[in-house]
């Protein structure tokens, strides 16, 4: 934010900011551009995590959001092909736009194929850097995540009132069902190696199933991160992932031991009406139960609870969470903007995790069917590991059930 406005009436100007940062009360913080040209809106949040920028900028879950980074050098180590979570590569990673403190520098690093700069420009989102992030997030923290826009313009000439338009034009996370924007369009098949195939497990195609046999996961896609895949893998499943908008038939017919509900974008509230039904004949034939993040959401939601949309939400990589079973705080991976009431939640469902920064309610476990889930993320992709247990606590209520 150290420009100059540029006095040179036409042609390119050194010193004119070429980013721009407008929030929906009309402040406007003037930066470095980067990343692709143009403007992009979204609701603005900010992710304290060190590591895992490519990681995030590649989960599913951001669509409609722009990022600001606490952590004020991001981008150091350039990005690669394998740090990416965005499984479904056909949509765009969904985030909205980027908000970095430092101007990005030339990737160091053996793993980097690219910079950071050239990358986003390839996936078309948009930034902005230099600008104070701490006093960004101070201002997120007191009032909320705004609506925002960044635009982009090399050579510093901004359409204000295209600007605005953009900004009007976003109404925001609430009542957004942004699934549509990230999820999978077809049943796949995925295995360790990252392959995919189309179809995934026909119906019926294994028979009985013996003793020791990878446990047969149809995981639900809202946004999936392939992390996930990989530890449902690594847990011993064997994977095939459907549509949001699969049918409960679909998925029964596919003789599932388990039924995982992944993480995903916007207000689960809008994506449960669809959801819902679905995942309440899952839980009817006592199939066991997996939600991750937006899956946690549309498993309380399924059973009666509501969410609310949280103040300045929850994105980083060292927040403490409670497990209420064993008494014992794991440090998780969090990004989520809406929360799950406790108030509201029936007596079938017990909670079982809570967030030690705010006390909000981290994780259900239903007492009459075998289904569970948390807010946080355990894949812990970027973050730490303490949580991967909840991968073999699923396969464990599917050993339960095959007995
Ligand atoms: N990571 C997620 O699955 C996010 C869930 C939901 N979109 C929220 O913001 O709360």
């Amino acid at each position: 934010m150290a420009h100059e406005q540029g006095a040179a009436a036409g042609g390119w100007d050194e010193a004119r900011p070429t980013a721009r940062l407008l929030l929906a009360d009309g402040t406007v913080i003037e930066g470095d551009g980067l990343g692709a040209v143009g403007a992009s809106a979204g609701e603005l949040c900010f992710n304290t995590a060190m590591t895992g920028y490519q990681e995030i900028l590649t989960d599913p879950s951001y669509a409609g959001q722009i990022i600001t980074f606490t952590f004020p050098h991001v981008g150091n180590v350039g990005v690669n092909e394998d740090d990416v979570e965005t499984v479904n590569t056909a949509a765009s990673s969904g985030v909205r736009g980027v908000v970095l403190a430092a101007d990005v520098t030339s990737p160091s690093s053996w793993r980097a194929t690219r910079d950071l700069d050239h990358w986003l420009k390839a996936r078309n989102i948009v930034a902005i850097a230099g600008v104070d992030t701490r006093a960004l997030t101070a201002l997120v923290r007191e009032k909320g995540m705004p609506n925002a826009v960044i635009a982009h313009a090399p050579d510093g000439r901004f359409d204000d009132a295209a600007i605005k338009a953009t900004l009007d034009a976003f109404k925001g996370l609430e009542g957004q069902d942004l699934v549509p924007l990230v999820g999978a369009s077809q049943r796949y098949g995925w295995d360790e190696s990252g392959w995919t195939w189309p179809g995934g497990a026909q119906p019926g195609a294994y028979g009985a199933r013996p003793e020791g046999a990878p446990k047969r996961v149809v995981a639900i896609d809202y946004g999936l991160k392939r992390n996930i895949l990989r530890m449902l893998t690594a847990a011993g499943c064997e994977v095939t992932v459907v549509p949001a908008t699969a049918t409960a038939e679909e998925i029964l017919a596919l003789d599932p031991d388990g039924v995982f509900l992944s993480n995903g974008p916007g207000d689960p509230a809008a994506t449960g009406e669809y959801a819902v039904p679905v995942i309440r004949a899952v839980l009817e034939k006592k199939v066991p139960t997996f939600g991750i993040c937006l899956g946690h959401q549309m498993l309380a939601l399924a059973v009666g609870a509501s969410t609310a949309k949280m103040r300045q939400g929850h994105h980083g990589a060292n927040h403490p969470v409670k497990d209420l079973s064993t008494g014992k705080v794991e440090i998780t991976s969090m990004n989520h903007g809406f929360a799950v009431d406790r108030d509201t939640l029936p007596a079938s469902a017990r909670e079982t995790h809570v967030s030690l920064f705010d006390g909000t309610n981290c994780g259900i476990e239903l007492t009459d069917r075998p289904a569970f889930s948390v807010q946080h993320h355990p894949e812990a992709s970027p973050g730490p590991q303490d949580s991967h247990y909840l991968f073999h606590r699923f396969v464990e209520l599917m050993d339960d059930r095959r007995r």
